[in-house]
């Protein structure tokens, strides 16, 4: 990395205010599986100590104006958007995605804080006419208390921001324990935090084992929320382990996303959104096309163009300039796609795109014909650079296939049919839906799934919701 700002390179914990440097744990660059850094493993008492400053500090955090708050978001924000370009260095070095996506995720990650930001000073409660004489009736909003914050190494910087704007704009405080294998640009939100004026204990970030660090939140009656991206296997431990003491909880969970391209779709908008929507971070979101699903009639003209753009992606370190898909995230990601690709072409798929000879760190984009529900990769969610094109005949049967696996976060299809448009999105099981784009995911629309994709919603004005309590507060005596 070719940082000008060295600082925003953090290889501690933050805890009220203090950074706490100790060489514990490896951090890994994907791209060259070398040591990039290290990090504190935060114990059981350093994460109670957390929890602690959290509270502390919610006193005076909730106690700051709105507009406030929201001065001191907006000058998070500008610190972010000065410091962008080494933001995505950190973003590339330890998760791997090429810089110009970085890029992209640093500023779509600000966005969230500008927006809450704005939010902020409109957190209105409201006044109800009272059903009886003498009494006024007032709807309070207030925020929720101290909130446990556990994120994924998919979008190591977003994946705070959507969840840290809204809480602090609420006047909640956090303890963030980012993924273990992408501390760093959770760090360097907190550098850039403290540069910006947010008091010390506002904002705390812990870094080690998953398991010691949420055990302690999750059974924490301080913590009064939790907000959680990342597997459904996980997010269901998590919420277990917050049934006794009643949390509230945000899951933005696991996906299986159907993309469907009809016969009367514009071919080369289906292709680019297929592309955008399979290969974005290569292929590692929540929301990207799992399962491409092809009428028969457009199917040929459509494999064809979409292998061809496929065979055209460049594969290698992110910190290259033309490299469109990086390396995956480790070894273990590479397994499953692998086991993924294997499995399908042992039911009967075939390659449609040429064999790449890659190193082990990455993971070679593919386009496969011939998939089937059969196949593991139709029930369980890849995670990398796979397309798999499944055949149909009827709407009814790319109906059924969308809706027939237990998530629901993201759908997308192409038609130019409009009665169909409304007729198909009103009936896909989810929480996001594309029609005619491979894009969804704007601060500005509530994101979010529906089944074993999650609870709950993120950015637009609902984002704001899940950080805050509603208090009733009837005002009697008064005749
Ligand atoms: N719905 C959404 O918005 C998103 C969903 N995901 C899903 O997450 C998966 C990939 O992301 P990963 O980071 O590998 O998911 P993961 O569920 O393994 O890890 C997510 C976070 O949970 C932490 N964690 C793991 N075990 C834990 C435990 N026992 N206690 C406390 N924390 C624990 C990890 O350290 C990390 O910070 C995929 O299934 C993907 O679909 C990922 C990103 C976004
Ligand atoms: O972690 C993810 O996959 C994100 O939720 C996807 S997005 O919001 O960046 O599209």
């Amino acid at each position: 990395m070719q940082l000008t700002d060295k600082e925003l390179f953090r290889e501690a914990a933050l805890i009220d205010g203090d950074w706490i440097a100790r060489a514990d744990m490896d951090v890994i660059n994907p791209a060259t599986s070398t040591v990039l850094g290290t990090m504190p493993d935060c114990t059981a008492a350093e994460t109670e100590a957390a929890i602690a400053a959290a509270e502390t500090a919610m006193v005076g955090w909730k106690a700051r104006t709105h507009a406030e708050r929201a001065d001191l978001l907006m000058a998070w924000y500008d610190l972010m958007l000065e410091h962008a370009d080494d933001l995505a260095q950190i973003l590339t070095a330890e998760q791997g995605k090429p810089l110009a996506e970085a890029k992209g995720e640093i500023l779509y990650g600000a966005s969230f804080v500008r927006w809450f930001a704005e939010e902020a000073r409109r957190i209105n409660g409201h006044i109800i006419p009272s059903p009886v004489k003498g009494k006024k009736i007032f709807a309070m909003k207030e925020p929720v208390g101290v909130c446990a914050i556990i994120t994924p190494w998919n979008f190591p910087n977003a994946m705070i921001t959507r969840k840290v704007a809204p809480g602090l704009a609420a006047g909640c405080t956090m303890v963030i324990k980012p993924s273990d294998f992408t501390p760093y640009s959770a760090l360097a939100l907190g550098v850039l935090a403290e540069r910006a004026g947010i008091p010390k204990g506002v904002l705390n970030i812990l870094t080690g084992r998953p398991e010691v660090i949420g055990a302690t939140l999750t059974a924490s009656p301080t913590v009064r929320k939790l907000s959680f991206t990342g597997s459904t296997r996980v997010g269901a431990l998590l919420a277990e382990q917050c049934a006794p003491t009643l949390k509230k909880m945000s899951l933005e969970l696991g996906g299986n996303a159907p993309f469907i391209v009809f016969d009367d779709a514009d071919l080369d908008a289906a292709v680019e959104g297929a592309m955008v929507s399979k290969f974005r971070n290569g292929g590692q979101t929540c929301v990207c096309a799992n399962r491409i699903l092809v009428q028969s009639g457009i199917h040929d003209a459509f494999v064809a163009a979409l292998a061809a753009k496929v065979d055209a992606l460049r594969v290698g370190p992110g910190t290259e300039a033309d490299t469109t898909i990086g390396p995956m995230i480790n070894a273990a990601a590479i397994a499953k796609i692998t086991t993924h690709i294997e499995d399908a072409l042992s039911k009967g798929a075939e390659r449609a795109t040429v064999a790449r000879n890659l190193t082990e760190q990455y993971a070679d984009p593919v386009v496969l014909t011939g998939a089937t529900t059969e196949m593991r990769l139709a029930s369980e969610e890849t995670f990398g650079p796979v397309a798999p094109i499944f055949k149909f005949e009827t709407e009814e049967e790319a109906l059924a296939i969308a809706n027939g696996t237990p998530f629901g976060l993201a759908a997308y299809f192409y038609t130019t049919n409009m009665a169909r448009a409304f007729r198909f999105g009103e009936a896909l099981e989810v929480g996001l839906v594309g029609l005619n784009t491979g894009a969804v995911s704007h601060a500005e629309a509530p994101f979010g799934g529906v089944k074993s994709s999650g609870l709950g919603r993120e950015g637009a004005q609902e984002g704001i919701e899940e950080y805050l309590e509603t208090k009733a507060f009837h005002f009697g005596g008064l005749d």
